[in-house]
């Protein structure tokens, strides 16, 4: 499938001892499919995502982005396989002040070597697809919590990404405004065909994916 995790485990120094962030994890997300992951505070989350975006290597098991096995691979091919092939929206959408919603997505594409006419046309095509054509020209502190995180999820893909990793997206919006990011990131994964990974806390927002499973000390299992 486009990611495949299997048998992961990753653990942390802990005292003396170690702690077990992960415990023989297997996942597999399928193109055009949302996986919702939920579950308690410490429960590890945030280091499947961390894994799945080839930023930590696990002890053991394996990651596979798009097909490619990523074990053993340098620093850099994974650098430029997380470019190429997956799309990151942190909690925070971390815009940069001084640049309109347009530029913050066309960074993107000019650091990774695009033409700029190229990267305008598909920056206009990915905030339409959010919403925010009629916002293009605005700077973060002239938008809404709400369009700050539309803003951050069309950065995310302006790379194309095979797949989306999506961490805690609702964290600083009201309940109605979660609901539709969560719904635009269903139609996203689907319109765009990326496998999307979403960490929630948020239960209420589970309707728009494919699928949930629950993390709980490390472990995975599905949710009925
Ligand atoms: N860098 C680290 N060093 C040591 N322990 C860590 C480190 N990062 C996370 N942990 C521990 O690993 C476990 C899993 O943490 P993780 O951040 O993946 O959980 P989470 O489910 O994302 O939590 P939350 O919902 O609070 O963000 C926790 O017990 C945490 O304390």
């Amino acid at each position: 499938m486009s990611l495949d995790l299997t048998d992961v485990t990753l653990t942390y120094p802990d005292g003396e001892t170690r702690l077990t962030a992960l415990d023989h994890v297997t996942l597999s997300v399928a193109k055009g499919d949302l996986t919702a992951v939920v579950g308690p505070s410490g429960s590890g989350k945030s280091s499947l995502l961390a894994v799945a975006a080839t930023l930590v290597t696990p002890e053991t098991g394996a990651v596979d982005v798009d097909g490619v096995a990523t074990a053993g691979m340098s620093r850099g091919a994974l650098a430029a396989l997380r470019r190429r092939a997956i799309g990151i929206v942190f909690q925070q959408p971390h815009l940069l002040p001084s640049l309109t919603a347009a530029e913050q997505l066309q960074v993107m594409a000019t650091l990774d070597g695009r033409s700029p006419a190229r990267a305008a046309g598909r920056a206009r095509d990915l905030l339409d697809a959010v919403g925010l054509a009629a916002q293009a020209g605005r700077r973060p502190h002239q938008l809404s919590g709400g369009q700050r995180q539309r803003v951050n999820i069309a950065r995310a893909l302006m790379n194309d990404p095979v797949v989306l990793l999506v961490d805690e997206p609702t964290s600083a919006l009201d309940q109605e405004r979660g609901a539709a990011v969560v719904d635009l990131i269903g139609r996203l994964t689907r319109e765009r065909g990326t496998a999307t990974v979403l960490v929630t806390h948020d239960r209420d927002h589970l309707a728009a994916a494919d699928r949930t499973v629950e993390m709980r000390d490390g472990r995975l299992r599905a949710v009925a």
